[in-house]
């Protein structure tokens, strides 16, 4: 619940004062540690030490195809996922960083390079935190349509950057099962394919 006449609110001195920034890496990402002085609800102040990664924003698409029932994911090696524990190349929706583009044409390149496939239209979702405590990415969520004619080329993404991704057609029902028995764990994913159930997007024409 929202403490209205709290630190923090309109016409009340903010909550969070940042001291110190240390830059810790600058390479792919950047890792900072912040000092911040954090005003409590009950006035106490507190110091607080906090680390943020900061690789930009992405953008994350489920393609669905209502009348093959069917949706296309990717599935690919992921160092993070490995190296803390999960030797199995990772299942998601097609998925990427945002570098200059906006949102919809960047999801529209990744899907171009990942998948080969062509798309239109895409229906922004919303725009989510996927780690807030210590990832400042957002990712933008979409669905889109596809069907066969929009499968242009092999897909697989960028060699050069060591891409190399399979694409999955597969049943709804069965991406869903997935879920349910850990085939499929990564979290975008799931949001996408249950935002599809619940929304009932394969009842409709
Ligand atoms: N040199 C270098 N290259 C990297 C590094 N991390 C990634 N890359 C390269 O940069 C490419 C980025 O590909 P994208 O398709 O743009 O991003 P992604 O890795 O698929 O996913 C990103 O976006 C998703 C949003 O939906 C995120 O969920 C995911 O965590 C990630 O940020 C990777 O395939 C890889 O070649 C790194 O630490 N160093
Ligand atoms: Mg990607």
């Amino acid at each position: 619940m929202t403490d209205e006449k709290g630190p923090g609110s309109p016409g009340e001195p903010e909550r969070v004062t940042i001291g110190q920034t240390r830059l810790l890496a600058n390479d792919w990402g950047v890792l900072t540690k912040y000092t911040i002085t954090y005003q409590r609800r009950d006035g106490v102040a507190q110091q607080l030490t906090r680390e943020t990664y900061d690789r930009g924003d992405g953008a994350a698409i489920l393609l669905i195809n209502v009348a093959t029932h069917t949706v296309l994911l990717t599935r690919q090696f992921r160092l993070p996922a490995y190296v803390s524990g999960h030797r199995d190349d990772l299942i998601e929706v097609c998925g990427g960083m945002l570098d200059d583009h906006d949102p919809a044409a960047a999801i529209r390149r990744e899907v171009e390079e990942e998948m080969g496939v062509t798309i239109d239209a895409v229906r922004k979702i919303g725009c989510y935190y996927m780690s807030p405590g210590s990832v400042t990415e957002r990712i933008h969520f979409f669905i889109g349509a596809y069907d066969s004619s929009m499968r242009r080329a092999a897909g697989g993404g960028l060699q050069e950057e060591g891409e190399e991704i399979e694409v999955l057609e597969l049943d709804f029902d069965e991406a869903l099962a997935m879920v349910d028995d850990g085939r499929i764990i990564d979290a975008k994913t799931i949001m996408l394919l249950q935002h599809a159930a619940l929304k009932n997007l394969f009842d409709r024409d």
